[in-house]
């Protein structure tokens, strides 16, 4: 595991290009290695302003290999805006055209599952027949990160943050809405890359935390995003001002 790298921009609009710029190129790289990319998206403000930018500019990548997962999902119908699934089709996934069996949206709670459980349940299955048992590889994880420094729907001292299951129903969270389907840390640290993208003064503090290395994955769950590659902090100058 190497050091974590930090890049900072100005400010939301040019940290968002640049993600999406390094996206675009990092998936086209792991195209001509592998035949095929994959990505986990995130929710958030940042992180749809990324799939905008992408899909103002998807470059060289072909999208029909690209296979699509998320690192969390809020537990509503498929047709409410609060889905993250919802934002992303929208900002970048319907642009571009990446197909439907490759879209691995988390189930919606009108899906047929009574319980996020049971979603969480079906979503670790699919990710472990992608892998033939395993995680599958994931070429860029990409988390928003919380001013309290939550990850995903992984929350500080929240049971999520000590759960070996890769993929956890969450219940009670602060930030709502309240129920929710994470991946949890096994998939995150198996990823190659984890680029944590964080816009807003708002970010500052957990963004000093996480990176001060005094942390732990339970007090500051963004400490404990780590990839196998490596491990990007993407700030613009408000989030990076505590550094
Ligand atoms: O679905 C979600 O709510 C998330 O995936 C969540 O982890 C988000 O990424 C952060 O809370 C940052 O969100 P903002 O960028 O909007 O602050």
């Amino acid at each position: 595991m190497s050091a974590p790298e930090v890049v900072v921009r100005p400010g939301a609009d040019e940290l968002a290009a640049t993600v999406a710029g390094e996206l675009v190129a990092r998936l086209a790289a792991a195209q001509a290695e592998h035949g095929t990319a994959s990505v986990v998206l995130t929710g958030g403000g940042i992180g749809t302003a990324v799939l905008r930018a992408v899909a103002a500019a998807p470059g060289e990548v072909d999208w029909t290999r690209v296979d699509v997962w998320w690192g969390d999902e809020r537990w509503v119908p498929a047709a409410d805006d609060d889905r993250n699934e919802k934002g992303a089709r929208a900002a970048m996934l319907d642009v571009v055209g990446v197909p439907a069996e490759r879209v691995h949206a988390i189930p919606a709670a009108d899906a047929g599952y009574a319980e996020p459980e049971d979603a969480a349940v079906a979503y670790a299955q699919e990710l472990a027949a992608a892998g033939d048992g395993a995680v599958p590889r994931i070429d860029v994880l990409l988390l928003g990160v919380g001013p309290e420094g939550h990850v995903a729907s992984i929350f500080p001292d929240s049971p999520a943050v000590a759960d070996d299951r890769t993929v956890v129903a969450v219940r009670d969270c602060p930030k709502p809405p309240p129920t929710r389907v994470s991946l949890g840390f096994p998939v995150i640290t198996a990823a190659e890359e984890v680029w944590l993208l964080v816009s807003g003064e708002g970010k500052a503090e957990a963004v000093a935390r996480a990176l001060s290395g005094r942390e732990t994955p339970a007090s500051l769950p963004a400490a404990g995003a780590v990839g196998r590659r490596a491990t990007r902090w993407m700030l613009d100058q408000d989030a990076a001002s505590q550094l």
